[in-house]
């Protein structure tokens, strides 16, 4: 820790201004990062404590007091303290009246609590600011002062000069403040840093499904069924071959799931002849994270190609294709070439390769970096008109793929159809319906409701937005 004693001597000296004293509650891991963090910013720290005596652990340059005294030495107080411990706080109502009281806290699970801490310690101490701040950010990445994980501190209060203060702080060190309102914001910032990539768990999930449902599906047809009609051993097929069927139809599959959720709300505003009620929760969630599922599905149709580059050097395809030359040589038997297929097989790789290079597009567009330089229509026309056009490039090639043998008898085994022919259901499904919604009439009703038409205002709530526009 011998650290803490030359870190510890103020980057900022000479900002006279900022020689401002700051205490904080608690000599924890929090406490001791953050007011080392302050000290190096030119603040001076008056650490409040059970115990305040001179730790070795402790940035030098701070002082350390009671809780009692070393509220008393200034009017911002961050207590960097559990929520389990905040009852003793009461004691210091008086104190703490009138001044800016700082709520760092989490909890260990969402929603672990009735209220929120912040509001809790606004009920325990009714005289004090409460303002809740600095919960996203942690004790090591304020030691280690690289901050390279979130640099943004949510702040939220009743008392928007408090707040204020609180964001002058965090942004003296280098941290971005973000106002998120009242106190009533706190339960959300409070369940921020409990949530574990909120956006992807249901894409994730759901690829998850696929996956499994497809490979057992082809183990079914390629494996075992070989296996009980002819005693067959076909498990070499689950490294290669079956992989390269399951990762082209879960990236198909969740491509369309992509554009899905917009045709079912175009339905849902025509069906309701309004613009102005709100999806279903499903919905909306699922409109939400079509980033997440788009992104998913461009890894998924990655693999795929990476599986389709190694055809050539397999040994099963080089056997199967030696042999059959051999078998056409012994039987004297000759293999006239046909256009038609090498049409088809040409256009069926085209169709892929065109489709694939669109989806690396539309995940070029959505790296942020890209799309800040986009204006709002250029996404817009990239995302959902390119979109559209993977997904028909996407289709087709599996289409083409599939060719004549499509539905004929001789694919299935035990009756279920080659998985492919699965896969294609929802994306066709899709563009057939969209290919209704786009139908001049239907899309003029469209068009109308999404700028504000309604077929009964007087039902809806828009009536009381005034936004009848008719
Ligand atoms: C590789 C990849 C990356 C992706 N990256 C992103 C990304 O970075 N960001 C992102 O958002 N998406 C991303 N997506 C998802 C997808 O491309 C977009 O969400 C796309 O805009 C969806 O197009 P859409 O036409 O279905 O929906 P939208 O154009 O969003 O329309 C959906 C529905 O919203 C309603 N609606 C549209 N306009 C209005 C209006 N003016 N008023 C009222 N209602 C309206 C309609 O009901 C419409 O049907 C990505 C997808 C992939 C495959
Ligand atoms: N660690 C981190 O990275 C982050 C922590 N936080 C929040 O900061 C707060 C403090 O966390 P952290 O520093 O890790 O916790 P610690 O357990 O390391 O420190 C808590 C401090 O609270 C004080 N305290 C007061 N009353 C009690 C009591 N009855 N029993 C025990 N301790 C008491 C103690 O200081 P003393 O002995 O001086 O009285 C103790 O050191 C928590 O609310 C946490 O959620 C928020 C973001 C990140
Ligand atoms: C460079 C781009 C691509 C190439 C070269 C390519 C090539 C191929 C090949 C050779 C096959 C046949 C595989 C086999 O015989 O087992 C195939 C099948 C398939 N491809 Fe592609 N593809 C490409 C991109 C895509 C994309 C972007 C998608 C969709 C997201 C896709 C979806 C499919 C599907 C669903 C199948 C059928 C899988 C099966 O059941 O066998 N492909 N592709
Ligand atoms: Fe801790």
């Amino acid at each position: 820790m011998e650290k803490t004693s030359t870190d510890a001597l103020p980057l900022t000296m000479n900002s006279s201004e900022k020689q401002e004293t700051v205490c904080i509650f608690g000599t924890g891991d929090f406490g001791r990062s953050l007011g080392l963090r302050m000290l190096q910013c030119g603040y001076s720290i008056v650490f409040g404590s059970r115990n305040p005596r001179r730790s070795s652990l402790l940035p030098s340059g701070a002082e350390v007091l009671s809780y009692s005294e070393a509220a008393q030495k200034s009017d911002i107080i961050i207590a960097t303290i559990h929520r389990e411990h905040y009852d003793f706080l009461t004691e210091l109502t008086e104190v703490l009246k009138g001044k800016i009281l700082v709520d760092v806290s989490n909890n260990l699970k969402i929603n672990q609590y009735p209220e929120s801490n912040a509001e809790h310690l606004a009920q325990l101490v009714p005289g004090a600011h409460v303002v809740k701040a600095f919960n996203t950010i942690s004790a090591w990445a304020l030691q280690s002062g690289a901050l390279d994980a979130s640099r943004q501190v949510f702040v939220c209060g009743n008392d928007s000069k408090a707040k204020q203060r609180v964001m002058d702080i965090a942004r003296a060190l280098g941290l971005t403040p973000l106002d998120k309102g009242s106190l009533m914001a706190a339960n959300e910032i409070e369940n921020y840093p409990l949530q574990l990539f909120p956006m992807w768990k249901a894409p994730f999930y759901l690829s998850a499904v696929l996956c499994v449902f497809f490979f057992f599906y082809c183990v079914i047809r390629e494996v075992i069924y070989p296996y009980v009609n002819g005693k067959q051993d076909s498990t070499f097929r689950m490294a290669i071959s079956i992989p390269n069927r399951v990762f082209p139809i879960t990236a198909l599959t969740l491509l369309a799931l992509v554009y899905l959720p917009g045709v079912i709300a175009a339905i849902l505003q025509l069906y309701r002849g309004t613009k102005y009620r709100r999806f279903p929760d499903w919905l909306d969630h699922w409109m939400l994270c079509r980033k997440q599922l788009g992104l998913i599905a461009l890894g998924f149709a990655f693999l795929h190609v990476l599986y389709t580059l190694v055809i050539p050097i397999r040994y099963y395809v080089r056997w199967t294709s030696t042999n059959r030359t051999i078998n056409q040589i012994t039987a004297k038997k000759e293999n006239p070439f046909s256009t038609t297929t090498a049409w088809l097989n040409d256009s069926f790789i085209a169709l892929g390769i065109l489709g694939f290079f669109l989806f690396v597009l539309l995940g070029i567009t959505s790296l942020p970096s890209v799309s800040n330089m986009v204006n709002w229509r250029e996404f817009r026309f990239v995302q959902s008109k390119l979109g559209y056009l993977t997904l028909i490039l996407c289709t087709a090639h599996t289409l083409v793929y599939g060719g004549k043998r499509f539905l004929s008898a001789s694919v299935l085994r035990w009756y279920l159809p080659s998985a492919y022919v699965i896969a294609l259901i929802i994306p066709c499904t899709l563009l057939v319906i969209k290919f209704i919604l786009i139908l001049p009439c239907i899309d003029k009703t469209l068009t109308r409701i999404r700028q504000g038409w309604e077929r009964n205002p007087k039902f809806s709530d828009s009536a009381l937005n005034g936004k009848t526009d008719i």
